[in-house]
């Protein structure tokens, strides 16, 4: 189902206008399609129907508490990684008792703030981390339920920036470590063992290199079995890729149907943290043209958007779809780099778009959902853009536009 659709030659964000939405409230302005976060929360809640589990949707991916509040309504829980996501997904209404929280450098603080709020289960990186969270948690008189998050060696096949899973990457343990280490927490009054993570990467469209991971988190359970630690659930991560282009993104139903059979027959929960493929397609980013220039015949769409608004493009070199709003224009079609105003060679959208464009025109730059508004800064001190949400032929700003004096907020004049 296409949630962002052309009818007569405009696009429509469900029931509303692009156009409408832009003259109400001004550009760059991030849109998001309620029934689209809904659908697919949906599609992954349904495919892991078949045996007990939660999708913790993470946080990262789009922080907006309208957004985690329409999930946490749906019964999401949330894969958070630091104590600001934390404070989000409690603001937003979610279930602590669906949190769980990932990350390399948690803090004692951090440790702190979700013992208190009785998070289900922190996914421990490291060695290091384990022995804080157990001291920081036996000081308070708690016992701090724990997954390791293992990193299984696997190539994910992704680009180098959003892979995981790799000896060489600084996320989770190494699995060869992994039962030494288990047994160690046994150990610990702080910490009580209740799972096993894992996460390869994102943007992964090939179910192999999950498949490969998963082979090797059940050969630790089965390891940790026979020296008497019984796991309850296994998390499996998030990052099945969405369609940006021409990619054929991995369904959430397919990706359900090729794991779950490994599973037959143990007594594991479920848990997966799914950011991008619930958010990515949920989500576009309405820009205005600005100026039309010529430099040594290379022709420049400046777009009111920049890399402050959407850092994917220059950062991974990710190609992102940039479309007409209205589709009809009597300009010409020329070959466009689409740039931002921002004063970097790297501040660029789109390279070699072939696309009609005169001053004043309305682009949107489609999937911008995911790791789009929660990658933006305020570099050239450029205020971040509005977002809004829309329902059907309703719409309402979820995060205002930023304002010149929220960029000086906290900043102070020598005496
Ligand atoms: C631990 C963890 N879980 C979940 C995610 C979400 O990934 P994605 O948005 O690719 O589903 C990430 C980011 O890659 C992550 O690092
Ligand atoms: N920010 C990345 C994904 C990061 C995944 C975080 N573990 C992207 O836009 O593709």
């Amino acid at each position: 189902m296409e949630y962002f659709d052309y009818r007569d030659g405009e696009l429509f964000a469900e029931d509303v206008r692009a156009s409408e939405l832009a003259t109400r409230y001004g550009t760059p302005c991030y849109v998001y399609s309620r029934t689209a976060l809904e659908n697919r929360y949906r599609a992954f809640d349904e495919a892991l129907s078949p045996v007990p589990h939660q999708v913790c949707y993470a946080v990262k991916a789009n922080s907006n508490i309208a957004v985690l509040n329409v999930l946490a309504r749906l019964g999401s829980g949330f894969d958070i990684v630091s104590g600001g996501e934390l404070f989000r997904v409690l603001r937003a209404g979610g279930d602590p008792s669906k949190i769980v929280f990932s990350g390399v450098g948690k803090t004692a603080e951090e440790m702190r703030d979700a013992l208190n709020a009785n998070i289900y289960c922190f996914n421990v990186e490291s060695e290091s981390e384990l022995h804080r969270l157990n001291s920081v948690a036996h000081k308070r008189g708690q016992r701090a339920r724990i997954a390791l998050r293992v990193n299984p060696d696997v190539d994910a096949k992704t680009h180098p920036y959003i892979s995981t899973g790799l000896k060489n990457n600084k996320f989770g343990v190494d699995i060869a470590i992994a039962e030494r280490l288990y047994a160690e927490a046994a150990k610990m009054p702080g910490i009580e063992i209740i799972g096993v993570a894992s996460h390869i990467g994102s943007q992964l469209l090939d179910v192999q290199p999950l498949l490969d991971a998963m082979d090797r988190v059940l050969a630790l359970i089965d390891r940790l079995k026979a020296i008497g630690i019984n796991l309850q659930h296994i998390d499996v991560g998030g990052g099945l890729g969405v369609r940006y282009n021409d990619e054929q993104p991995l369904e959430p139903g397919t990706w359900a149907r090729a794991l779950l059979p490994k599973l037959s027959g143990r007594d594991l929960k479920v848990m997966t943290e799914p950011g991008r493929a619930i958010v990515g397609n949920a989500g576009l980013l309405i820009t205005r043209v600005e100026t039309i220039k010529c430099n040594n015949e290379k022709n420049f769409a400046v777009i009111d958007a920049a890399m402050n608004d959407l850092i994917r493009p220059t950062l991974y070199q990710a190609w992102m779809k940039i479309v007409r709003v209205n589709e009809k224009s009597s300009a010409e079609v020329k070959n466009y780099d689409i740039v931002g105003p921002v004063c970097e060679s790297g501040d660029w959208l789109g390279k070699d778009r072939e696309l009609a464009l005169e001053e004043g025109d309305l682009l949107a730059v489609r999937t911008a959902g995911a790791y789009g508004f929660t990658m933006a800064s305020n570099y050239n001190t450029r205020p971040r853009a509005v977002e809004v949400m829309v329902d059907g032929e309703r719409h309402t700003i979820i995060r205002a536009r930023e304002t010149l004096d929220d960029l000086v907020r906290g900043e102070a004049l020598l005496p």
